[in-house]
């Protein structure tokens, strides 16, 4: 018997047992719903990677409700205390502990490769911009030889080091531009830019494949990642380059890969490249930041860069470290830090972002907000989930978006962002102050007016307090 994601096994299984029946050592096992009435009182358990499922197994199946037989409460105690004396915490750290190293170093290697693609666009004239690297999608929005690549590569990493088999990825581009007859240079531009990016994986521990990559396998390995999500089995989302108009103006944008279970998120990795250790940085344009570095030396140059955010569901913390520099080899946690919420909960004292783009959320409808509050600082507007970084980095305290009426948020444009504030101690919700729902597909289906993401909870209420006062009156 082969047991794989999803497999259902009729019965409630503790203890020990003999599991050379078994050949996946690595099967995941899916654990909702298990004891009526208690329907979710383990959310996930996955056998510990470094162990193997012959020598250990303290598993609870999911139930088949054909099969399944009633469960007294009293019995489901008993079975939980059983559950727990197996799960020791150590185990459950190393929960997705595999997952979260392979995304880590694929948003690394993304990064890396999307700041080779930003250098050579903004050093470009607007002529050659225009015919090879920078592309018009259906709704006016850019899109790069950067977004196709960084999807290939993600999509390729996390087969080649997970299993084929086991990824399901929903994600933001298609390949129907890159296939179209008269696309053949944008097409030749991505092939070349994922082998470029990859010839480099060995320095991220990560094995690169020989031979490059051909364009049949790339255009596959971007075409694949069209998952549409759902309420339940595991899946990634990613945005290859979130805030893109960021990217191609030479300013902030971010890689985003998150991996979501039975509807939630349970890991998020954030890329920032154009976000360095210094939080005065965000407040200037990158250019700034160019200018500044080349004539001031950095004394840390490890942090000078960028930084790539993570969290994993549950953990209490989120982590940040450096991009990985030229010739380095990445050795995790790659110097890794915790970061925290700022613990600002004076609203005068509290620094609010939001889009840079007053067409993806409304500018006045936020400055009424802040007024109301008592915000008194001016915004800091910032394009991408950078804005979801600062928050978790304690930059900021609040951020807010409201996108015109009819607008559907997109699930990989939060997915990362939201887990790593909440780890890192904050609080994100719709304006009616619910969880966001990342169950319906691609889209943040039932979302209540907008999003606020806030350092903690007290200055959180007053939001969403404001929103309900200002709303009947907003044009929104
Ligand atoms: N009309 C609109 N309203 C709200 N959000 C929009 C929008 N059009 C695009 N977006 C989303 O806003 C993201 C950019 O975020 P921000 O405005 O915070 O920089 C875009 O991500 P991409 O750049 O990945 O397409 C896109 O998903
Ligand atoms: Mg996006």
């Amino acid at each position: 018997m082969s047991l794989s994601l999803g497999t259902i096994i009729p019965r409630i299984f503790l203890g020990h047992v003999n599991t050379s029946q078994y050949d996946d050592v690595a099967t995941f096992f899916t654990l909702t719903h298990v004891l009526q009435p208690r329907s979710c009182f383990i959310s996930h358990y996955k056998l510990p990677y470094t162990q193997n499922l012959k020598t250990h197994v303290a598993f609870v199946s999911k139930f088949d409700h054909t099969c399944s037989y009633p469960v007294m409460e009293e019995e489901a105690d008993t079975k939980q205390k059983k559950f727990d004396f197996f799960c020791d915490p150590d185990e459950k750290e190393e929960e997705y502990s595999k997952e979260l190293d392979v995304a880590v170093r694929a948003v690394q290697m993304a990064c890396s490769l999307c700041q080779r693609v930003q250098d050579t666009l903004i050093s470009n004239t607007t002529r050659s911009r225009t015919n090879h690297q920078v592309h018009s999608k259906d709704d006016n929005s850019p899109v790069t030889v950067a977004d196709w690549s960084v999807q290939a590569i993600v999509s390729w990493i996390l087969s080649e080091c997970l299993g084929s088999e086991n990824i399901s990825i929903v994600a933001e581009e298609d390949v129907q531009t890159l296939s179209e007859a008269n696309a053949s240079g944008l097409l030749e531009a991505v092939v070349e830019t994922v082998n470029q990016c990859l010839a480099e994986a060995p320095r991220f521990g990560v094995q690169k494949p020989i031979p490059a990559l051909g364009t049949s396998e790339v255009l596959e390995i971007i075409r694949r990642c069209n998952s549409i999500g759902g309420p339940t089995g595991r899946f990634w989302v990613l945005d290859p380059v979130d805030g893109t108009l960021g990217f191609v103006r030479g300013d902030q944008y971010a890689v985003a890969l998150a991996l979501i279970e039975d509807g939630e998120v349970v890991l998020g990795v954030l890329g920032c490249p154009n976000y360095p250790m210094r939080k005065e940085w965000l407040s200037y344009h990158h250019r700034y930041h160019r200018i500044i570095s080349k004539l001031t030396p950095p004394t840390s140059e490890t942090w000078n860069k960028g930084c790539v955010l993570y969290a994993k569901r549950g953990s209490g913390k989120a982590w940040m470290q450096p991009l990985l520099h030229a010739n380095k080899m990445f050795v995790w946690p790659n110097q890794a830090k915790q970061v925290t919420v700022s613990s600002i909960d004076n609203p005068a004292l509290a620094t609010f972002c939001e889009p840079v783009e007053k067409a993806n959320s409304s500018h006045s409808f936020t400055a009424g907000l802040a007024h109301s509050v008592g915000l008194r600082k001016q915004p800091l507007r910032v394009y991408s989930m950078v804005k979801y970084a600062a928050i978790a980095r304690g930059d900021a305290e609040v951020f807010m978006k409201f996108a015109r009426a009819g607008y559907k948020e997109k699930i990989w444009d939060h997915a990362a962002g939201v887990i790593i504030i909440q780890e890192a101690g904050g609080v994100v919700t719709d304006a009616g102050g619910r969880p966001l729902d990342f169950s319906k597909g691609l889209y943040l289906e039932g979302l209540d007016r907008g999003i606020v993401a806030c350092s903690g909870s007290t200055l959180h209420e007053k939001i969403i307090d404001a929103v309900d006062a200002s709303w009947g009156s907003s044009s929104l």
